[in-house]
């Protein structure tokens, strides 16, 4: 399991210039490698906790842990962090269009200075858990739109994240596809156990999930 325990201890949010908090002394554990759904009105504020627990943004007050150390303070250390700890995936899978789907799993590796026999093999496992194994060497624009989510959630997962933190990743298909994309999401969080906050307008999905966590 490459899943860490997340722990979220008296967060307070505030964005500048709003009157209300986001979050008032918010509190959170999730154990290790668990699959946990973020539900939640729209504005009660899930995207904002993932944002805060990637180190994208920043809170007030509170601590937030991943594998018993704080998420780090400072911009380099922080883009260190989530290139290390952090797999993200989103509604729209921001896929780089002039790479194949292969290319763009290979890159957060490449970055990382490995180029090696295994990470291609460990590519081709990751595309063939996600149902890509033939379509690695097309183009993003050559994938029907469950094919690109599937090819996001599994980049977001090639350096083996102790955190995968999915922003409604399947919002944005139809219910059928969102059921297979859900499908190909348990079966890599089954084969990996990163310790998921997957945020979902999808009571069905939700309900799927180890755990439900309701914002609000
Ligand atoms: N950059 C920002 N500056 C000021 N206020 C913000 C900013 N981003 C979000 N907010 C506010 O913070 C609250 C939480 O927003 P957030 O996007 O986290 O909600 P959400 O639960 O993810 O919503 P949705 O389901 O619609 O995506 C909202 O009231 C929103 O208007």
């Amino acid at each position: 399991m490459i899943g860490q325990p997340l722990s979220i201890q008296g967060l307070h949010k505030t964005y500048p210039g709003n009157a209300h908090p986001v979050f008032d002394g918010f509190s959170l554990d999730v154990e290790a490698g668990s699959l946990c759904a973020i539900v939640g009105v729209s504005g009660v504020g899930k995207t904002t906790l993932l944002n805060c627990v990637a180190g994208l943004d920043h809170w007030e007050g509170g601590t937030i842990t991943v594998g018993g150390g704080p998420v780090p303070e400072g911009a380099e250390a922080r883009a260190l962090y989530r290139r290390r700890r952090v797999g993200l995936a989103f509604q729209q899978p921001h896929l780089l269009p002039e790479f194949t789907v292969r290319e763009n799993l290979r890159m957060p590796l490449l970055i990382d200075g490995d180029g090696s026999a295994e990470a291609e093999t460990w590519i081709g496992r990751l595309l063939a858990t996600v149902g890509l194994g033939d379509l690695g060497e097309r183009l993003p624009g050559q994938l029907s739109g469950g094919q690109a989510a599937r090819a996001g959630l599994a980049r977001a997962l090639v350096r083996r994240p102790a955190l995968w933190l999915l922003d409604e990743p399947t919002g944005n298909l139809d219910p059928a596809t969102a059921e297979e994309v859900f499908g190909f999401l348990l079966s890599l969080h089954a084969e990996l156990r990163p310790t998921t906050l997957l945020v979902t307008h999808n009571p069905g999905l939700a309900g799927r999930c180890m755990r439900t966590v309701r914002l609000g």
